[in-house]
C-alpha cells in the first residue's frame, strides 16, 4: 500500500472511531461532501503536512474537525462592576457563546485594589474591578462553573485571581478538580508586548512553575497558560514574528516545566496558545497550520513529549482589534468576518470576534451580538465546518505553510544563540533584559506604517475611499459612579472581614515566599479569607521588588 492509501486508512479508522455532531454535511445545493479531501496520487509534500489527527497535526488536532465538535464561541468580556459584567455574561450564554472570558480592568491587571491611589479613574474601564473573592462570586453568580469552561486574561496578578477563582467554585459546591478553563498567565509576552508585569521575571516565573505543578496534579483539564502572540501581533509584530516570538515563549515554558522535574506528558497538555486572526487571509492560516505543526515536531523532538496531547497546540483566536477602524466603523463588521473565516480555516479551538466598535470603547451590547452573530454566521450558515481543513493541499498555502515554518525556525535560531546556555529560555530572557524584541516589533511596526502613508498598502476609509459622511456611534460609556461604588462595596468588605485570619494568611503566604514551597496553597488560604487582590500582590511586591524596563532608543 503506497503511503497515501495507508494514512487515509489509518484517518479512517480514527474517523469512524470518533462521535460526529449530528448534522447534514452536504453543500448548500444538496451535494455529499466528504470529511476530508487529499491527493489521490503520491506527492512529495504529503510526509510534511500529514492527515487530520495524526502528527505534525499541521491540517488539525482531531480526524473529526468541526464535524466533532465546532469551535467553542468565546467572546471576551468584562466592564464596570462584577454585577454589570455577570449580566453581559448571561446574555452571551443565551444568545449562544460556547464560553466565557473575562476581561479585567487596569488596575486588577496590575493588581491594584480599586481604591489605591493609582487606580483613579480606571475602575471598571477597560474590563471589570475584581478586588476579592467576594467580587468573583458575584461574577460568576448563577453562572455553574462545573458546567461553562472560563478563560481569563490576566498574567501578572494570574495566581491570586486564579485563586479566587477557585474560592468562587468552591463556594458554588464544584470540585475544583473537575474545573476547566484557561488561565493567561503568559508574563514573557507582558515583557515583550503588554507590559503588564508585577516584579522582575525570577519570581514570575517560579510562581508560574507553582502553578503548572499544582494544576498538572489537582486540575487535570485546567490550562494554567495561554501563550499569547495576540498582544506580540497587535503591538506591531509580522506575522512571522508573531508565530516565533509566541512558540519560543511556549518553549520557555515547556523548560521551566522540566526544570521542575515534571512529567512533560503531564503538564504540556496544560499549554493552551492565543493567536491574532489578521486580514491578511491565506497568511493568517498558513500561520495557524505552521504553529501546529511547529510546536508538535519540537515536543516531540526536542522536549521528548509522547502523548499526542503533549504535542498538541490548542489555541483560542482573535480577530485584530489593530486592523479595526475608527473611520467608517460599519466596516469593521467586515474586516471582522473575513479574519474570523480565516481562524476558521486555520482549525482554531476556540473564536473571539471582536466588535465594530472596539477601536472606539469597550463594546455596547448590540456591538457585541452582532460580532457573537457574526461567528454564528460562519459556523451555520456557510458549511465551511463540513470538512477538516479544507484548504490543506493548496499550492499557496502549503507553500506560505512552509515559509513562515522557515522564517520561524530562523528567529528560534537566533533566540537561542543570544541566550548563554542553549536554552530558549534563557534566549528569551536575554532578549527581553536587551529590548531585542520590542525593537525588532517596532522596526516591523514602522515599516507598515510606512508603507501605508506612502499608499503602498490600503485601509479603506484611511487611506483610500474615504469621504463617507459618518453618524456617530453610540458607545458604551462607564459611568463614575462605578468607581464609587466599587471603592464603597471594598471598605465595607475590609470592616467586616476577619483582619486576624487577614494576617496570618498573608504572613503565611511571605513565609512560602521565602522558601521554596509552593506557593499556590497560601495564596488560596488569603483569598478564602478575604485579603484583597492589592494586598496579597502589594505584599509580594515588597518581598520580590518591582522591575523597570531597561531603556532603549
Ligand atoms: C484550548 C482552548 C484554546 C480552547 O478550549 P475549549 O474548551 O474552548 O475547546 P477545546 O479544548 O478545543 O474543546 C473542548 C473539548 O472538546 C474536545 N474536542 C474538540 N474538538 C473535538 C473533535 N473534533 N473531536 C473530539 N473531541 C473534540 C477537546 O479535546 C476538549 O476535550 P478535552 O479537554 O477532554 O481534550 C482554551 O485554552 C481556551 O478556551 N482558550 C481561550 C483563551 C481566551 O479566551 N483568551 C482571551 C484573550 S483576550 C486578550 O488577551 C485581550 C486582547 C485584547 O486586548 O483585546
Amino acid at each position: 500500500m503506497d503511503e497515501i492509501t495507508a494514512g487515509r486508512a489509518r484517518w479512517q479508522a480514527r474517523y469512524d472511531a470518533s462521535r460526529v455532531r449530528d448534522g447534514e454535511f452536504t453543500t448548500l445545493s444538496g451535494l455529499e461532501v466528504e470529511p476530508v479531501y487529499g491527493p489521490a496520487a503520491p506527492d512529495p509534500r504529503f510526509e510534511r503536512i500529514g492527515w487530520p489527527g495524526e502528527f505534525p497535526f499541521t491540517r488539525g488536532l482531531y480526524a473529526t474537525g468541526y464535524r466533532g465538535k465546532p469551535w467553542t464561541i468565546r467572546q471576551f468580556a468584562g466592564f464596570g462592576n462584577a454585577r454589570q459584567t455577570n449580566e453581559r455574561y448571561k446574555m452571551i450564554l443565551s444568545a449562544g457563546g460556547g464560553g466565557l472570558s473575562v476581561a479585567f480592568d487596569m488596575p486588577t491587571l496590575m493588581g491594584r485594589d480599586s481604591d489605591d491611589p493609582r487606580a483613579l479613574g480606571e475602575v471598571g474601564h477597560c474590563g471589570v474591578a475584581i478586588d476579592s473573592a467576594a467580587d468573583m462570586d458575584e461574577l460568576f453568580e448563577g453562572i455553574p462553573l462545573g458546567d461553562v469552561t472560563t478563560s481569563m486574561t490576566i498574567s501578572g496578578p494570574a495566581i491570586p485571581i486564579f485563586c479566587m477563582y477557585l474560592v468562587a467554585a468552591e463556594r458554588q459546591g464544584v470540585p475544583i478538580g473537575s474545573l476547566d478553563g484557561t488561565l493567561q498567565t503568559d508574563i514573557f509576552k507582558e515583557y515583550i508586548a503588554q507590559k503588564e508585569w508585577l516584579f522582575p521575571p525570577n519570581p514570575h516565573l517560579r510562581l508560574i512553575g507553582d502553578l503548572m505543578e499544582f494544576c498538572a496534579a489537582e486540575i487535570p483539564a485546567y490550562k494554567p497558560l495561554s501563550v499569547s502572540g495576540y498582544h506580540i501581533r497587535e503591538a506591531g509584530s509580522t506575522a512571522a514574528q508573531e508565530l516565533a516570538f509566541t512558540l519560543a515563549d511556549g518553549f520557555g515554558y515547556v523548560e521551566l516545566g522540566l526544570s521542575r522535574g515534571l512529567d512533560v506528558d503531564r503538564f504540556a497538555p496544560g499549554l493552551s496558545f492565543f493567536f491574532d486572526a489578521h486580514i491578511d487571509f491565506f497568511e493568517e492560516i498558513a500561520k495557524f497550520r505552521a504553529a501546529r505543526r511547529i510546536w508538535a515536531r519540537w515536543m516531540r523532538d526536542v522536549y521528548g513529549a509522547k502523548s499526542e496531547k503533549a504535542q498538541w497546540l490548542r489555541f483560542h483566536t482573535q480577530t485584530a482589534g489593530v486592523s479595526l477602524t475608527a473611520q467608517q466603523p460599519d466596516n469593521n463588521i467586515v474586516r471582522t468576518a473575513v479574519e474570523a473565516l480565516a481562524a476558521v480555516l486555520g482549525g482554531t479551538n476556540s473564536l473571539h470576534t471582536n466588535a465594530l466598535d472596539e477601536v472606539l470603547a469597550l463594546p455596547s451590547a448590540k456591538a457585541a451580538e452582532i460580532a457573537l452573530r457574526t461567528q454564528q454566521v460562519i459556523m451555520e450558515e456557510t458549511e465551511v465546518a463540513n470538512v477538516v481543513d479544507p484548504l490543506g493541499g493548496s499550492w499557496y498555502v502549503e507553500a506560505l505553510t512552509d515559509r513562515l515554518e522557515a522564517e520561524a525556525e530562523a528567529i528560534f535560531t537566533k533566540i537561542r544563540e543570544m541566550g548563554t546556555d542553549g536554552t530558549m529560555t534563557s534566549g528569551i530572557l536575554r532578549g527581553i533584559e536587551d529590548g531585542w524584541f520590542m525593537s525588532e516589533i517596532a522596526e516591523a511596526a514602522f515599516d507598515y506604517q510606512r508603507k501605508l502613508e506612502k499608499g503602498e498598502k490600503k485601509i479603506v476609509g484611511v487611506n483610500c475611499h474615504t469621504g463617507t459622511v459618518e453618524e456617530p456611534l453610540e458607545i458604551l460609556r462607564i459611568s463614575h459612579e462605578v468607581e464609587v461604588e466599587q471603592k464603597r462595596v471594598l471598605a465595607e468588605r475590609r470592616a467586616t472581614r476577619d483582619q486576624a485570619a487577614v494576617d496570618v494568611a498573608l504572613a503565611r503566604m511571605i513565609e512560602a515566599a521565602r522558601s521554596d514551597a509552593n506557593m499556590i496553597g497560601p495564596i488560596l488560604e488569603a483569598c478564602r479569607a478575604e485579603a484583597t487582590l492589592g494586598e496579597i500582590c502589594g505584599a509580594l511586591r515588597d518581598e520580590w521588588g518591582d522591575y523597570m524596563e531597561p531603556p532603549r532608543f
